[in-house]
């Protein structure tokens, strides 16, 4: 079996893992297929360069084309939209949602000088920066995640990361703080894996056998509700929209909050339902991101944030 992945270190670091969970439940030898992205070569601003999908497009080519098998994606980078001949196909085990603060001398965000440098490429990140901390001084910064951590001992006071990230490539030693879910809730599907299949390989034994192995239940609910919330408000992965499906007691959570790009105004919407044995069907975790969605165009985020809803 071979399994796509982009080259960056956190993308091989994290195929890696699924390629070893791939050949413990099949017994197959899996090898790694590293593929380029449009998105891992260009400079420009992150916000800029066509939105979602930029680190996608290669990777689905390669698996459509017969180059790999699976394709193993970051699901927060994934369009919310349907691919010709792709399905979705697990999400494996959730790693931890949570943004991260990488500060100089383990900086929080309470204690950060007045004025402090912070680095994000992310208007979302930048939004709930400033609705916390307004004196702040938020730049633009791309690069994989070593190349910004190195900011911070430069030009910055600290950058924000995913912590999934951080954690997976073994650099959790920088994260000077994990911000709480309610604070600064994430990018809809930030922390899990997406892996991709051909459609017409997905029932095939040694792929079901796979599929099953590497499948969480939860994790999928939860990031197909924040997705669906996402494809409804038609916004990309650079909208400023932080999203958080939970299952806990019995109860299927999805809260998101849509924010104005200067971090002056937000909007929160919460939905839930019971949790049920059909929750790994697609169709009630879309549901609930749908409702979650009305509910917050309803209430004015079209007015709040650039959504293509509004268009
Ligand atoms: N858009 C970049 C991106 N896509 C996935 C991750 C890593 C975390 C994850 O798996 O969600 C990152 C880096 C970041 O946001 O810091």
């Amino acid at each position: 079996m071979r399994v796509g992945t982009r080259g960056s270190a956190l993308a091989v670091a994290q195929t890696t893992r699924v390629a070893e969970a791939i050949a413990a439940a099949t017994g197959m030898h899996v090898a790694l297929v590293i593929v380029t992205t449009h998105g891992d070569v260009s400079r420009a601003p992150l916000a800029q360069l066509g939105g979602t999908g930029v680190f996608v497009s290669a990777l689905r080519e390669a698996l459509v084309a017969g180059e790999c098998d699976l394709a193993v994606h970051s699901l927060k980078d994934l369009p919310t939209g349907p691919c010709d001949g792709i399905v979705l196909g697990a999400v494996p085990l959730r790693a931890d949602p949570r943004d991260a603060l990488c500060a100089r001398d383990g900086g929080t965000l309470a204690t950060l000088p007045h004025g402090a440098r912070v680095g994000t490429g992310s208007p979302r990140r930048a939004a709930q920066l400033l609705a916390r901390r307004p004196d702040l001084l938020v730049s633009d910064i791309r690069g994989n995640v070593d190349t910004r951590l190195a900011r911070v001992h430069s030009d910055l006071d600290a950058v924000v990361l995913a912590a999934a990230g951080l954690d997976r490539i073994g650099r959790g030693d920088a994260i000077s703080e994990r911000f709480s879910l309610v604070d600064a809730p994430p990018a809809p599907g930030q922390g899990a894996l997406a892996v991709e299949v051909r459609e017409a390989d997905v029932s095939t034994e040694v792929m079901a056998r796979a599929l099953a192995a590497l499948n969480d239940p939860t994790a999928r609910a939860e990031a197909i509700a924040e997705r669906a919330l996402l494809g409804t408000l038609e916004a990309g992965c650079a909208a400023p929209i932080g999203a958080t499906a939970s299952v806990s007691d019995g109860i299927f959570r999805l809260s998101a909050t849509v924010y104005r790009l200067d971090g002056s105004e937000q909007l929160t919407a919460t939905a839930e339902v019971p949790a049920t044995p059909n929750m790994s069907d697609d169709a009630e975790p879309t549901q609930l991101g749908r409702t979650v969605a009305a509910e917050l165009l309803a209430r004015g985020a079209a007015q709040l944030a650039p959504l293509g809803a509004a268009r």
